[in-house]
């Protein structure tokens, strides 16, 4: 687990206000000018029926009051009206800044260590910087609370040294009791961020997860089909469980703590009654001094339980901060980190030539070997056939190559170098992928192969890579043609694609990257036999003067590649041509005539079916073209 760096109170605070400065200066200005509202707006409130009071005692004439009252209710106007507006534009103002600090945490999430998606660790904190980012905490609390933080500790102060100058003894009081009540809120707000936000942290991730699942169309079928509803629930209960058992200690906790502070503001409203009310007794004060002080030492007490309040407030959403900081200053694997000193970012090979040496695996946070000393070298330009049985550590093999994970021990090397050494995001670059599970984005067509905007996109490529991979008719069909958009998110009118039809959008998003080393990882498991046979030859063209790796579970397809690795167990048991292996007559040969034993019973099916049916023999050649994939 990565350890937690802790910032200060006021670390975090100037971080809040330096972020709202980068992201908005208007948003700085309202924080700064609505307490000046707020301050002489309240100062003004125990003032003026002391003036006007004391117009009275003085004997004015009546029009002078009326005229001196007006003139203070317009001061006290002005000063309303700054308030209530700055009030009423912090929520739009806190729009950028809030796009700004997500944004932030969205960069962190696409470009942090591939590993790091699957480790509970990271995705606690990524969990932990969102509820940083919400409204109503984190950011949000921070900055909608320092104008009241400055607003009222500023009338604590002035309220206390009008209140001194007339009792210090009476002043000392109170600042003991207010320091006193601040002590609990901070013990308390600690506490609950312990107990309660922290430890929430993987109920939440966990609900977040059952909350996207339920709702996801990906799943629907499944959910419904194997009536996975009261599974379903059922861990939603357990979730709900513990969140409710959590969320009870919460509220019994804020309870405690406000009877707490409550009995000690008692203390002080007794004390501060009985001084005034002796003072006035004994003659020492008249009625405006009374409504004046009455006016301070309410002012006072507010302020004090303003200040101890968002004190609290914004020392807890200082934690939140303290855990986006976290989040976006994770530690990256030094080996991955993209602009270190030394790193080769100029990829600009044109020979590829991997070795991997002695390299062994193991899934980060497991202990055993997924693959184990693997040695193997691919040349430039060579095509290697992956093979085996399912978990032999195939696709593994592949994210190693491509540097979403690093080796355990060992080490790939390309053209001679270390992969470490070579910038990640320029290393990503090299490949052209066609992965077996294929997403498609909720982006038009043409996004979804191009990753780019319209003006960076190069249509007619677009339109070519369309018809290559057997989905231009289809696309063409459509009224928007290549704008049409995937999936209904952003568009009501969105399509979606067929398992087989995403396959050959992976391979379009491959033929328009052209990277130089070409990675297939079953890439026709979702495609028809005449699909897949259309497909081969497109990966001919494809791979042609390329080094590339090509995973299949059907044998026969592989004979287009130079060299044959034989998985199992994560080791590489076999390697050779087709012909060497069959030669060998060892585990490769073994699969591949298990396979040929099926196919050719089932073409043996279909020709009796043929000759008794007289039907065409598209299924007969459908069957060959599936054994031997197209070849
Ligand atoms: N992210 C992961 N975390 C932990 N273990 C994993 C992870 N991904 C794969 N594994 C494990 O690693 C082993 C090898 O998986 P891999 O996907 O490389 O196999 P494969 O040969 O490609 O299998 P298949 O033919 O089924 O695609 C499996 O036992 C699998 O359970």
């Amino acid at each position: 687990m990565e350890k937690q760096k802790t910032y200060g109170f006021l670390n975090n605070f100037i971080y809040a206000l330096n972020i709202e400065r980068k992201s908005n200066l208007r948003l700085l200005a309202i924080t700064l000018i609505k307490p000046i509202g707020d301050i002489v707006g309240t100062l003004l409130n125990s003032y003026a029926p002391k003036y006007v009071l004391s117009f009275i005692e003085n004997d004015l004439p009546l029009k002078t009051i009326i005229i001196y009252t007006i003139v203070i209710c317009l001061i006290m106007l002005i000063f309303d009206i700054i308030s209530t507006s700055c009030y009423n534009s912090f929520e739009f103002e806190y729009r950028k800044t809030e796009g700004y600090v997500e944004k932030k945490r969205m960069d962190k999430l696409f470009h942090t260590d591939f590993k790091n998606m699957e480790s509970p660790d990271f995705l606690d904190y990524a969990q932990r910087a969102k509820t940083a980012v919400t409204r109503g905490s984190g950011f949000h609390g921070v900055l909608y609370e320092s104008r009241n933080f400055i607003a009222q500790g500023t009338l604590m102060i002035l309220s206390a040294v009008l209140i001194g100058i007339q009792n210090l003894l009476m002043m000392v009081c109170f600042i003991i009791i207010s320091f006193g009540t601040a002590k609990i809120l901070t013990y308390f707000t600690k506490l609950d961020k312990e107990k309660f936000s922290d430890a929430m942290a993987p109920t939440w991730r966990k609900m977040t997860y059952l909350e996207s699942t339920t709702k996801n169309f990906d799943f629907a079928k499944d959910i419904r089909l194997f009536n996975m509803s009261n599974i379903f629930q059922r861990k939603l209960d357990d979730v709900n469980n513990v969140y409710n058992v959590k969320n009870k200690e919460h509220h019994n906790r804020w309870i405690v703590c406000n009877v707490d502070m409550e009995l000690i503001l008692l203390i002080q409203k007794v004390l501060m009654y009985t001084w005034l009310v002796y003072n006035v007794v004994t003659g020492a004060y008249q009625i405006s001094d009374f409504v004046l002080y009455v006016g301070l030492v309410t002012t006072f007490h507010n302020s004090v339980g303003y200040v101890n309040w968002i004190y609290s407030s914004i020392r807890g959403n200082c934690l939140m901060i303290n855990d986006y900081r976290n989040f976006i200053d994770w530690k990256e694997d030094k080996e991955t980190a993209d602009e270190k000193d030394g790193y080769i970012t100029d990829i600009n090979l044109n020979r590829f030539e991997f070795r991997f040496e002695n390299v062994s695996f193991k899934y980060p946070g497991h202990d055993n070997y997924v693959l184990k000393n693997v040695n193997l070298t691919i040349k430039d330009g060579a095509k290697l056939a992956v093979v085996g049985v399912n978990g032999a550590g195939k696709t593994t093999f592949i994210k190693l190559m491509m540097k979403l994970y690093e080796p355990s021990e060992g080490r790939i090397l390309l053209n001679g170098i270390d992969i470490k050494e070579y910038n990640r995001e320029e290393y990503f670059k090299l490949f052209s992928p066609v992965f077996q599970n294929v997403e498609s984005f909720a982006m038009p067509i043409y996004q979804n192969i191009s990753f780019a905007e319209e003006d960076k996109t190069d249509m007619n490529k677009i339109h070519k890579v369309l018809e290559q991979s057997g989905l231009g008719e289809k696309i063409n069909s459509y009224e928007k043609g290549v704008h049409t958009n995937l999936l209904k998110i952003f568009d009501k009118e969105g399509i979606d694609l067929s398992g087989g039809e995403k396959q050959r959008l992976a391979m379009a998003r491959a033929l328009y990257k052209d990277g130089k080393v070409v990675i297939l990882d079953e890439p026709t498991a979702a495609l028809d036999a005449l699909a897949e046979d259309r497909m081969y030859r497109e990966f001919e063209n494809m791979i042609k003067g390329k080094t590339a790796v090509f995973i299949s579970h059907r044998l026969g397809s592989t004979r287009f590649c130079d060299k044959i690795a034989m998985f199992e167990d994560g080791m590489i048991v076999e390697e050779g041509t087709h012909e060497e292996l069959m030669a060998k007559n060892g585990k490769y040969a073994y699969m591949f005539g298990i396979q040929s034993q099926y196919y050719e019973e089932k073409q043996k099916n279909s020709d009796n079916a043929e000759s008794t049916e007289t039907t065409n023999n598209g299924d007969a050649k459908a069957l060959k073209v599936e054994m031997e994939g197209g070849q």
